[in-house]
């Protein structure tokens, strides 16, 4: 079914001029939207898994929307421009459709397109947004204000302004994952620059008071940053209601592709940065280099199919989130949602579960995509600092995984996480106070009857892919 409307899609938006030439090119594209046969199983980085796992991790990317991606297409093989270009058709077709791609992020957020500025996702814009700002006001501000929950490139520039003589203060989260306004308000100075706060919490999903942030920022005339990445296309977003002057957005968490961004830069009160790129002064100086055409224009229609279905999407989240939770809490308890439960994005389940080991857990669920604030899913070996910022403890955030469900997610697919949460839920808890699984199944062959076949049954596969996983992490 994908794979035929792409492959129309392709048709359509190839001109008949080089269509045959092309010709070998719908059939790539319709083989890259079917997945290939997994039908043998899959052995990758060490790990084998029977099939190919069903992907609940939208926070960390989301597929592109085939709408999207025919919005894209002809950007790339017949209306190939350079939206720069001035002297002739192919560049101005491009411009125009750069400009119609603004227009579609601007109305997204309520702003004026004049106020967007094209990048290569969130990560520049948060760069720009924090170091730029800072360097741009450097002789009379010198302290900023964020979080301790914000994404790691916003707490990565914020370290290399301290290396360069700036104040940065890192404002606690309360155990839900909100900040206390009180705090907010106290930690600002005379000097302060810049207050940097992210929308929704990508660990997490919670969502920040921001309408109140964006008042106290009014209140004492300091620029407001948020990164948006997680928020964009999700829940209501309003540059004004939020006063917000400066605002991070990505195209590959909403439907679009990857390497596109756009950084909201309001124009009343005026809000200046010093570009982190130099060249040929693109995007009004800010952001110099030739801007990707096609990419942006996936980015704009992302941004209108967020706007037309934002509430459908909201609302069929939502459900699969009830029936994700509640599955889960139907079998296993001690199950803890971490953050707040009145202020979060529906898409973003992160889960503790009490009584259970934390390595077999995650280890046994590799038939679902999911991540995890565990410490050895991660590089640095250290738990999740969000889940350390809320005062989670190191046992439930090591059993912490972040269920991110979107707008292609199936009921099966969520029933099918159920199940196998639930099942390696069990097995992980049964084997907790045993040294070693191995140990565990040797009493468990001689006690059969208590705990059944469920765990016997994915018991063997799932040492093997611990044991491997170990190798690969240790
Ligand atoms: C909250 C947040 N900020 C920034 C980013 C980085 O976005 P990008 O991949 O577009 O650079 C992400 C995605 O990982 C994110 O979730
Ligand atoms: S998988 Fe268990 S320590 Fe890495």
């Amino acid at each position: 079914m994908a794979s035929k409307f792409l492959a129309a899609a392709v048709r359509r938006s190839l001109s008949p001029r080089i269509l045959t030439p092309f010709r070998s090119f719908s059939t790539t594209a319709a083989a890259v939207a079917e997945p290939y046969d997994d039908t043998a199983g899959i052995s990758m980085k060490g790990v084998k898994i029977s099939g190919r796992p069903l992907y609940l991790d939208m926070q960390a990317t989301s597929p592109v929307d085939p709408r999207v991606l025919d919005a894209m297409l002809p950007y790339f093989v017949s209306q190939y421009g350079n939206p720069h270009s001035r002297t002739h058709l192919f560049g101005w077709e491009s411009d125009e459709a750069v400009e119609v791609a603004r227009a579609q992020v601007a109305n997204l957020i309520n702003a004026s397109p004049k106020e967007i500025v094209f990048t290569s996702g969130a990560t520049e814009c948060n760069n720009i947004s924090v170091k730029g700002v800072m360097h741009f006001y450097k002789e009379k501000k010198k302290h900023v204000i964020t979080t301790q929950t914000e994404h790691k490139c916003v707490l990565d520039s914020c370290r290399h302004l301290q290396q360069e003589g700036f104040d940065v203060t890192y404002l606690p989260v309360k155990p839900d994952g909100l900040i206390d306004l009180d705090e907010l308000r106290s930690s600002i100075r005379p000097d302060t620059g810049l207050v940097s706060v992210m929308a929704v919490n990508n660990e997490i999903g919670v969502i920040q008071p921001m309408e109140e942030i964006g008042q106290i920022c009014k209140e004492f005339n300091i620029p407001f940053h948020t990164d948006a990445a997680q928020a964009l296309g999700k829940i209501p977003v309003d540059v004004n209601k939020w006063n917000i002057s400066l605002m991070s957005l990505s195209g590959h968490k909403v439907y679009g592709p990857k390497g596109v961004g756009a950084l909201y830069m309001r124009r009343r009160p005026r809000i200046r940065v010093e570009p982190q790129m130099n060249g040929g002064g693109q995007e009004r100086g800010i952001r110099s280099g030739t801007v990707p055409t096609p990419l942006v224009v996936g980015m704009g229609a992302a941004c209108e199919l967020a706007m037309k279905e934002m509430e459908h999407d909201e609302k069929w989240v939502t459900q699969l989130k009830d029936r994700l939770l509640n599955g889960v809490r139907s079998k296993l308890d001690g199950v803890v949602v971490n953050g707040s439960t009145e202020r979060r994005y529906a898409g973003n389940l992160n889960l503790s579960f009490a009584y259970v080991e934390g390595e077999s857990l995650l280890m046994g669920l590799k038939e679902v995509a999911v991540s995890s604030g565990s410490a050895c899913t991660s590089a640095s070996l250290e738990p999740s600092y969000v889940l350390r910022a809320l005062g989670v403890d190191e046992d439930m955030a090591h059993t912490s995984i972040r269920f991110g469900i979107g707008r292609f997610t199936t009921e099966e697919e969520i029933d099918k996480a159920v199940e196998l949460t639930v099942n390696q839920g069990l097995t992980s808890r049964v084997y907790n106070g045993h040294n070693t699984k191995l140990d565990y199944l040797e009493e468990l062959q001689e006690r059969d009857s208590l705990v059944g076949d469920l765990i016997t049954k994915t018991l063997k596969q799932d040492i093997e892919n611990h044991i491997l996983m170990r190798d690969v992490c240790l």
